[in-house]
């Protein structure tokens, strides 16, 4: 379950997260214009990404926003991962539902423009930034619910398949899946783990095998998603999900595992990033924690 790692990568990742904001050619905090809202509603926008905070639920609703398909360039990578530490940081909130703007698509997954024809050193920059978002996602101390209201193949799929919960909007033309295989790609091994979590391994095994994208109704039998609603009702149903989930008690809860709910704990990053500059090969070493980090209080 993702929240295996959530308190680990949430240490592991902020300093360099803090360095991309000083030193990233590619957007960052600068382009983040925050603005408030009624009834304790706060927004903030960059380009890609609109995140709007419910203060009085701890509910940040996370939206991809950038046409035609929310790509995962290097960009979108880069904002979105900034976009969620800033939430992570925030202690007031619990709770993000990741969704898009976009009439028909979550996400069309890895921005197949920034895979070809670049220099070693940005395809490292590039994967490096896909590694981050995984983890920075899978990773969170806080529950994840994907909204997910569109289409969603290959790094898409990874994305939703990242959060606590799926919920997708009953379309049978929306397809969902890792469909890397079809592309003559082969999915890496933290994608494949993060299928099997899910799904198991025979239908890992099958989905990865033939690269197959799943109907909506399809992927609601194989496990692939949680919850099949209709489309103007995804987001609803996202947030009373979400109120449910963080009626659970959370990390200061009594029992709860005191390596996480010390204040004087070590909370050394227990996932290490690698140098992939040089390599398209598998990227990050995970050694699991013994214990479920639990949701916030
Ligand atoms: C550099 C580092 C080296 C590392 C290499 C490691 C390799 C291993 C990586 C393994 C992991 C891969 C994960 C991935 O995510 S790979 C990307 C896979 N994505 C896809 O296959 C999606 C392809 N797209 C679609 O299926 C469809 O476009 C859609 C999302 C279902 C939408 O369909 P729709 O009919 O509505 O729209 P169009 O097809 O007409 O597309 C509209 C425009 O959007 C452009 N587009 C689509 N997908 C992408 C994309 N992934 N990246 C960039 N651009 C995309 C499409 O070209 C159209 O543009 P146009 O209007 O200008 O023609």
């Amino acid at each position: 379950m993702a929240t295996l790692l959530k308190h680990s990568a949430k240490y592991a990742l902020s300093g360099r997260l803090a360095r991309l904001c000083v030193h990233s050619r590619h957007g960052g905090l600068q382009c983040l214009q925050p603005c408030l809202l009624p009834h304790q509603r706060s927004a903030s926008t960059g380009s890609k990404i609109l995140v709007e905070m419910d203060n009085s639920t701890g509910i940040a609703v996370l939206t991809m926003k950038s046409p035609p398909v929310n790509s995962l360039s290097l960009d979108f990578l880069t904002e979105f991962s900034i976009s969620l530490e800033k939430l992570e940081l925030d202690r007031g909130c619990r709770g993000v539902i990741l969704t898009s703007a976009l009439p028909k698509i979550f996400s069309a997954g890895l921005d197949i423009m920034e895979m070809c024809g670049k220099s070693p050193e940005h395809c490292g920059e590039f994967w490096k930034a896909v590694q981050e978002m995984w983890l920075r996602l899978y990773g969170s101390s806080m529950i994840t619910i994907a909204a997910i209201n569109g289409s969603s193949p290959a790094g898409g799929c990874l994305m939703a398949l990242a959060c606590d919960y799926r919920i997708m909007a009953e379309n049978p033309k929306y397809s969902i899946g890792l469909n890397e295989t079809q592309l003559g790609i082969v999915a890496p091994f933290w994608f494949k783990d993060t299928l099997v979590n899910t799904v198991g391994n025979r239908v890992a095994e099958l989905s990865l095998q033939l690269g197959l994208l799943y109907s909506a109704p399809d992927a609601l039998r194989t496990g692939l998603v949680d919850l099949l609603v209709p489309e103007d009702k995804v987001l609803s149903t996202a947030s009373q999900t979400m109120t449910q989930w963080l009626a659970i008690p959370g990390e200061n809860a009594i029992g709860s595992n005191p390596r996480v709910s010390s204040s004087k704990v070590d909370l050394t990053p227990k996932v290490h990033m690698v140098d992939l500059s040089h390599s398209s090969e598998s990227m990050c070493s995970l050694n699991w924690i013994p214990w479920t980090c639990s949701n916030r209080a």
